[in-house]
């Protein structure tokens, strides 16, 4: 349990803002696939990062990639591609993250994948990849991107090349324009023009590669900034014009009272005035759906929110822990129906709450900003190692008493 203290005045430096997980273990995929000696600087000390690092070169017959959603459906598309021979696990919530869409979509280039437990999901056993049956495959949009992302980075060694059409609604369209973007950089042409991404084979070129700070992470330290009584808050090597979809954070935050500008180097973040009423689409940047519901909640914002039905199936039913951890502090999150969502915000806060994290980084993450107006406990707070080990290293810069039991 991590106690925090009321604190409503920030100033400082979050100086251990965490690099991009989702960049640095595309990096380490397309890497490792052109040969694995280029140089990768800045990679995240965030498990997900570590994990595949370490995961990548594995000559284990069993992987665990513990709660690590980019590195399971990274895998199994490397280990695939390069025909390794390997049984994919992870925690039990990872047993009940989809994969049969990226299963399927490797079974029809011909690859023999099994699954060992249950049909859809993981444990998945990966036998052999018995040649390239076909380059063209027809694949969902709408249950993640990182199913699509997974196979374009693998297309290139494919040797046919491969065109994925995508189906349906796209969501988290921004991570597959990653995913293309770090590909060129490994000197990969990729074309994804509206539903088509089309990559021929070719061979990837070891390139020098500095991964950028992590918006998601940032947008923490957006929520602070828009419910502290005073704020100016620095964050290092972001930049604004960012391979990451989440950096849309700071057109959400101007409506929800926190300005961005970059000064010698740092975003700064001071506060500004705020809208009564936000209505957001969250398909193309679901990890900032958190951190918003609670800004909101407690700044008495009422939220119109869609795209957020990816939620369910990350790290938790996001939808449902949500909905537990708002009604602590006076808030309501209503499904209207499937694709559209209010949110009510409180009318009076308490002086103290304590929430639950659910296994999910993000719950943990999203809630602490609450400090800024009660005292706050969280639960099991060490689950920040996911994406940004040193979360409460930071709060403590900022002068935050913070005790732990
Ligand atoms: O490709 C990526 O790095 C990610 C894509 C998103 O997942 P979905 O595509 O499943 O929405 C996002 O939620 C996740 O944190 C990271
Ligand atoms: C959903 C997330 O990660 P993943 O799907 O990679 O586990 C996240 O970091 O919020």
């Amino acid at each position: 349990m991590i106690q925090l203290k009321q604190t409503n005045v920030l100033k400082g430096t979050a100086t251990r803002l965490p690099a991009s997980k989702s960049i640095a273990n595309r990096a380490l995929i397309i890497n490792a696939l052109a040969g694995g000696d280029a140089e990768l600087h800045n990679l995240s000390d965030a498990n997900d990062t570590q994990l595949m690092l370490r995961l990548v070169n594995s000559k284990d017959a069993i992987i665990d990639v513990e709660d690590a959603g980019t590195t399971m459906r990274f895998l199994t598309a490397f280990f695939s591609a390069t025909n390794q021979s390997k049984i994919l696990t992870g925690t039990s919530r990872m047993k009940e993250r989809p994969i049969g869409i990226l299963v399927n979509a490797l079974r029809a280039l011909g690859v023999v994948i099994n699954y060992p437990e249950k049909d859809g999901y993981p444990p998945i056993e990966i036998v052999k990849f018995e040649g390239q049956k076909t380059n063209h495959i027809n694949i969902r949009g709408d249950i993640s991107s990182q199913f699509i992302s997974a196979l374009m980075m693998i297309a290139p060694a494919l040797p046919q090349g491969l065109t994925l059409e995508l189906e349906g609604k796209i969501g988290s369209r921004p991570y597959i324009e990653m995913t293309a973007s770090i590909m060129r950089h490994f000197g990969a042409s990729v074309d994804f023009t509206g539903n088509k991404v089309t990559v021929p084979h070719q061979a990837y070129k070891s390139a020098p590669f500095t991964v950028e700070s992590d918006w998601s992470a940032a947008s923490y330290w957006f929520a602070f900034t828009a419910l502290a009584k005073e704020a100016e808050i620095l964050l290092p090597r972001l930049s604004l014009n960012s391979l990451q979809g989440d950096s849309v954070v700071v057109q959400i935050m101007d409506q929800l009272g926190v300005q961005a500008k970059m000064e010698n180097g740092m975003l700064k973040l001071t506060k500004k005035a705020h809208a009564s009423e936000i209505t957001w689409d969250f398909t193309h940047c679901p990890d900032l759906a958190q951190t918003i519901a609670v800004v909101c909640v407690a700044k008495g914002i009422k939220g119109n929110f869609t795209g957020l039905e990816s939620l369910r199936i990350k790290e938790t039913d996001r939808i449902a822990a949500l909905q537990n951890e708002l009604k602590k502090i006076g808030g309501e999150l209503i499904e209207i129906d499937t694709e559209h969502w209010t949110l009510i915000p409180s009318k009076q806060l308490p002086t103290h709450a304590s929430f639950a994290t659910y296994k999910d980084h993000r719950m943990a993450m999203a809630f602490a900003p609450l400090v800024t107006l009660m005292d706050v406990a969280v639960d099991k707070g060490d689950v920040v190692r996911k994406s940004y080990p040193n979360y409460w290293n930071d709060l403590k810069s900022f002068q935050i008493p913070l005790t732990e039991s």
